[in-house]
């Protein structure tokens, strides 16, 4: 946040306690790396998308959350930020798309801790280390609760010019069977997904 006598100055469009540093993007940045047939796999006329899909609209910063230090001792990420709800999200609902630096195989940053991915057929993945959105502040359940109560899915956004976008949601766990998941996320509690195994045996590995 940037000071001005001391005092902490809001800059606009960009939400409260966003990292000096790092780029608030409302939506994706492509590397100049991809070709034009790749950014057509991601980016195609409304017509093209399959009927069973919806197209989402949607633009931050976001008001559903909040970028939250981290101040409790016990948590495995204290002393960082989480992404907690600000009001009540429903099962099943979409909170916010994963926004970030859309780029190839070639162009991965492997000291990443914040690459997802977008396309396994084409090997790309949206890395928000250096830009992104509020999304990128979501922590992994493990240490934290019993499970997690988000997870990314593939989503496709209203570009509104006729165009859609392929991108990684973020969305509320469905209520499921056993009625544990039904409340959804409440208001104040910190929004978890799972990173999968994977993401943890690659960064014991660098530890060790
Ligand atoms: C995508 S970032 C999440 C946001 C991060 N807390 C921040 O303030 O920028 C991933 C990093 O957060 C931390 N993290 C997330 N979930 C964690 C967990 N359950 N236990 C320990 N560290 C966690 C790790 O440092 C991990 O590399």
């Amino acid at each position: 946040m940037p000071r001005k006598g001391g005092a902490q100055v809001a800059r606009r469009g960009v939400p409260k306690d966003w990292p000096q540093g790092v780029v608030y993007l409302p939506s994706p940045l492509y590397s100049k790396r991809l070709s034009p047939d790749t950014i057509k796999t991601l980016i195609f006329p409304k017509s093209d998308l399959p009927t069973r899909e919806g197209a989402l609209t949607t633009r931050g910063p976001y008001s559903n959350v909040k970028i939250t230090p981290i101040t409790d001792p016990t948590h495995p990420a204290n002393g960082q930020y989480g992404l907690v709800a600000c009001q009540h999200l429903l099962p099943d609902s979409f909170i916010l798309p994963y926004i970030g630096y859309v780029h190839d195989k070639a162009d991965t940053d492997e000291q990443s801790d914040y690459d997802l991915s977008l396309d396994r057929d084409l090997s790309l993945g949206v890395d928000a280390s250096k830009m992104g959105n509020e999304a990128r502040f979501i922590n992994d359940y493990r240490g934290v609760s019993t499970g997690p109560n988000a997870e990314f899915r593939d989503t496709f956004v209203d570009l509104g010019n006729g165009n859609v976008e392929k991108r990684v949601g973020v969305f509320v766990m469905c209520a499921g069977k056993s009625g544990k998941k039904a409340k959804g996320i409440l208001q104040g509690q910190e929004i978890l997904v799972s990173y999968g195994k994977g993401f943890w045996t690659e960064r014991l590995k660098v530890q060790e």
